[in-house]
């Protein structure tokens, strides 16, 4: 039987501009995520990482659109589901996400409990305010955040503890996975450290079964998750084991996205993603043949035409015209 607890095949969905033009942000995006992993996402802004992860929980609200594919969640395809469905059933309890700078959108003028309470009241009904309160506090208790919190006001707590609050409240209800969208960033490092401490203990309490994380610090991402999918204009352009990809990624893009921490682990410390030159393509108008051409030092006539093969090796894809071993050998002559 299959161990996978999200598999995404086909999926593309877009953004419909004011001016009726369509921004194709996640464009035939497939992976899997095995139960107990953790998958981080990477890429520059704008390649459609959080346009990925809006799509993943069924989030189909104008401007965004849902194109076609499926998401299945324990072999369950949601996009079969009715939004009143998808919001009952699957969001926060399937498959919870926490959106960019999400702790700067608690509503100020409540405390801690209520945003808990309004998660119960629809989800257990069942529970009367005193069994929510015992159930967040036990909670809390289990992720080392003190129970007074629950008593606070959002602006009453430091950055690092709102966040952390704010993935404990977006749990609660034992979500199967996990998204964080840049959780960690405009934190500093200590509180940075605590909220993958969260995480991971979420993880190891088994309150979540897998986390997908996306971020641009990339020894996070090494540090964090078991494999990296690196985006490029709405697709995956490739995927492998966090190691591989940091130690020895094989698509160009990657390999410039990297290549600034191919220094012992030390190193890599503080770390962001390298700028390469020049401009990921119009979404609106994606060219033919390989979307990274345009900027890849490596592209020949080839690549501006047709369809860009995946080639797999193992635990590593990629999207590219060369095999591995001619990647490999430009790669070895640069460096030469
Ligand atoms: N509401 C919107 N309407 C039209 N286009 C949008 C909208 N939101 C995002 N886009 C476009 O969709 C594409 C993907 O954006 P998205 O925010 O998913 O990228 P990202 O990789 O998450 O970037 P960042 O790291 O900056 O958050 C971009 O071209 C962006 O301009």
């Amino acid at each position: 039987m299959s161990t996978h607890i999200l598999e995404v095949s086909g999926l593309k969905t877009y953004y419909k501009t004011r001016l009726k033009e369509k921004v194709f942000a996640v464009d035939g995006v497939d992976f899997e995520l095995e139960e107990g992993k953790t998958l981080g996402i990477a890429g520059e802004s704008g390649c459609g990482k959080s346009t990925l992860a809006l799509s993943l929980m069924g989030f189909y609200f104008p401007p965004l659109h849902y194109g076609s594919g499926s998401i299945r969640i324990h072999g369950n395809d949601i996009m079969k589901l009715s939004k009143e469905q998808l919001r009952s059933q699957v969001s926060g309890r399937e498959i919870a996400y926490i959106p960019q700078a999400a702790m700067n959108a608690l509503n100020p003028t409540l405390r801690i409990i209520h945003f808990i309470e309004d998660i119960l009241k629809e989800h257990r009904p069942e529970l009367s305010k005193k069994q929510v309160w015992e159930l967040a506090a036990e909670r809390f208790k289990t992720l080392n955040l003190p129970e007074k919190v629950l008593k606070s006001y959002p602006n009453e707590l430091s950055g690092g503890m709102k966040q952390r609050t704010v993935i404990a409240i977006s749990t609660i209800l034992n979500p199967k996975v996990l998204i964080a969208d840049e959780p960690t960033s405009a934190l500093d490092v200590t509180s940075q450290k605590a909220v993958i401490k969260l995480m991971k203990d979420l993880l190891d309490k088994k309150y979540i079964r897998s986390l997908v994380f996306i971020t641009h610090e990339l020894p996070l991402l090494y540090h964090v998750t078991d494999e990296i999918m690196v985006m490029y204009a709405g697709e995956i352009v490739e995927r492998g084991t966090a190691e591989q990809m940091i130690f020895d990624p094989v698509h160009p893009y990657t390999k410039k996205l990297m290549g600034s921490i191919l220094v012992p682990e030390e190193g890599m410390k503080g770390q962001k993603l390298a700028a390469i030159p020049g401009a990921p393509p119009n979404l609106k108008q994606v060219p033919p043949g390989c979307r990274f051409a345009e900027r890849c030092t490596y592209a020949q006539d080839e690549c501006l035409v047709g369809k860009v093969p995946v080639h797999t090796n193992g635990s590593n894809q990629y999207r590219c015209h060369f095999d591995t071993e001619t990647l490999k050998e430009w790669y070895a002559h640069e460096q030469s």
